[in-house]
């Protein structure tokens, strides 16, 4: 069944009419033609239904591992810059995040990766100068995190703040329950929605309450482009589900397909990244993120060597120094 037509179009947020006057911050299209095309249920349910069949019908033939290009062999600076730091826990404190950002810069990790009220406070201690820095470690904010199940709008004003604030990276939930009900078309159009967020014209004027936020990125000055990691929650979603979100992501523009929030009651397999990666293949510039339960040294180079570009972990310190001899 497809969703009914909204009241609140997220056009109508993404182009400031709706929520003026701290709307005017987001993208504005230069014209219509500039929007990518809705896709419909008719259009995608018999492209999705190709495409499972297609990749189901050669899942058996797939146990190759993927070879790194760095030494798997134990911790390294390349296989820090591979994962993303991550404190989602609804009771993080401000020091809990504050020790997230000292650890992640002194592996390296590629982000922190907080809830969007933590991302202020993340990108500051990032940017300051007199922090160190081991790598270039960047804020990266959940969005509709952990359920997937707010409103498309709501996401994109949630993205919008989360850059302005200084997110360089953003992992959304997709609404899951419209995926198991084959409503294509709102999956798809939730995640371009976010996606186009993400894309920030030059000439914004940041809003004031990121002004008011010292180290706020100079948007006004500059476009961003903030890769999107689109979170499928794999373990409420069967092989067909799994492969659907993922031809889907892939359509709507995500830079990556994730498995997990950590808080669906599964995470990470090495089974399910194999097949995202698979369903994922026709499009080369999306990457897999391997996410939730990943905890020591062994499971991250499993998912590694199973496809994974990326891993979210809360278990960052534990991966890089449980081998033994690790060097960390
Ligand atoms: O998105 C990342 C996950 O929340 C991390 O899950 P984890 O705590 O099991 O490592």
């Amino acid at each position: 069944m497809s969703q009914p037509t909204r009241r609140i179009d997220t056009d109508d947020v993404m182009s400031g009419s709706t929520l003026s006057p701290t709307a005017p911050c987001f993208p504005k299209y230069k014209s219509t033609e500039d929007r990518p095309a809705p896709r419909t249920n008719d259009e995608l349910t018999p492209l999705v239904d190709a495409h499972i069949a297609q990749i189901l019908s050669s899942a058996a033939e797939d146990t190759t591992d993927f070879a790194p290009s760095f030494d798997v062999t134990k911790p390294s600076p390349e296989l820090a810059a591979c994962i993303d730091h991550t404190l989602l826990k609804p009771d993080a404190t401000a020091e809990q995040i504050k020790v997230l950002v000292e650890e992640a810069v002194k592996y390296g990790f590629k982000s922190c990766c907080v809830n969007p009220t933590h991302i202020p406070l993340v990108h500051s201690l990032l940017s300051n100068p007199a922090t160190p820095t081991a790598g270039p470690t960047i804020p990266c904010s959940v969005i509709g995190f952990p359920l997937g199940a707010s409103t498309t709008a709501t996401k994109c004003y949630e993205a919008s703040l989360a850059i302005l604030d200084g997110a360089r990276e953003l992992d959304m939930v997709i609404p899951v329950g419209h995926l198991k009900s084959r409503d294509y078309a709102a999956v798809h159009a939730d995640i371009a929605a976010v996606v186009r967020a993400a894309s920030v014209p030059p000439n914004n004027t940041p809003l004031p309450h990121a002004a008011a936020n010292p180290g706020t990125p100079p948007l006004s000055m500059a476009s961003v482009t903030v890769p999107v990691k689109v979170i499928i929650e794999t373990s409420m979603l069967t092989d067909e589900e799994k492969i659907a979100a993922c031809y889907i992501a892939a359509d709507a523009g995500a830079a990556f397909v994730k498995t997990s929030t950590g808080f669906g009651g599964g995470g990470a397999t090495v089974e399910d990244i194999r097949l995202m990666r698979r369903a994922v293949a026709h499009v080369p510039t999306v990457q897999v993120k391997a996410s939730g339960g990943v905890r020591n040294f062994e499971q991250c180079v499993a998912v590694i060597k199973a496809g994974a570009h990326r891993v979210g972990a809360s278990s960052g310190v534990a991966i890089m120094e449980s081998k033994e001899g690790s060097g960390y």
